[in-house]
């Protein structure tokens, strides 16, 4: 008998067949958005705090700032904001009963964050650049 259950077992670990459903990817990148949000008001509030201690400070501010890769890692920051933002909006109005929490209207607002994260993304970057 046991012997039978074990046979039976579905087994499959070929990964490149597993598909994570839109709202899974959705939730994933939130919390991972968090992380970088978190990580990022240490940076940020150091760099205002350079650029406030004095005439000089600022001038290191501004031209660390004026690097490539700190822009785009400005830019980073800002989409991940952005990102957070947006689904931490769907998921209060999900808490809320304002949206549904079907999922139907999981998809389509998971889709719709997506595509308002993606727009605030590009006006970030012409922020940024
Ligand atoms: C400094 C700003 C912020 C930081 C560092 C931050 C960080 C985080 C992190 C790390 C998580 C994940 C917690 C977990 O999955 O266990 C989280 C969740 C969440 N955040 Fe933020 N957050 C910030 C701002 C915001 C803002 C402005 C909103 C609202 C628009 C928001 C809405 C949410 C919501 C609703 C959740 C819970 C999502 C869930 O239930 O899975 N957050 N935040």
């Amino acid at each position: 008998m046991i012997k039978n259950a074990k046979k039976q077992r579905p087994v499959n670990l070929d990964l490149s067949t597993i598909r994570f459903p839109v709202t899974a990817i959705a939730s994933i990148l939130h919390r991972v958005s968090g992380v970088i949000t978190f990580v990022a008001v240490g940076i940020l509030l150091w760099l205002l705090g350079q650029s406030l201690s004095s005439p000089e400070g600022f001038l290191v501010a501004h031209a660390i700032m004026s690097g490539l890769l700190a822009k785009f890692i400005l830019w980073g920051i800002l989409t991940a904001l952005a990102y957070h933002v947006v689904v931490g909006i769907r998921h209060m109005l999900m808490d809320t009963g304002l949206l549904d929490e079907t999922l139907i209207a999981g998809k389509r607002s998971a889709m719709i964050s997506f595509v308002l994260t993606f727009v605030l993304s590009l006006l970030a970057g012409v922020l940024v650049w």
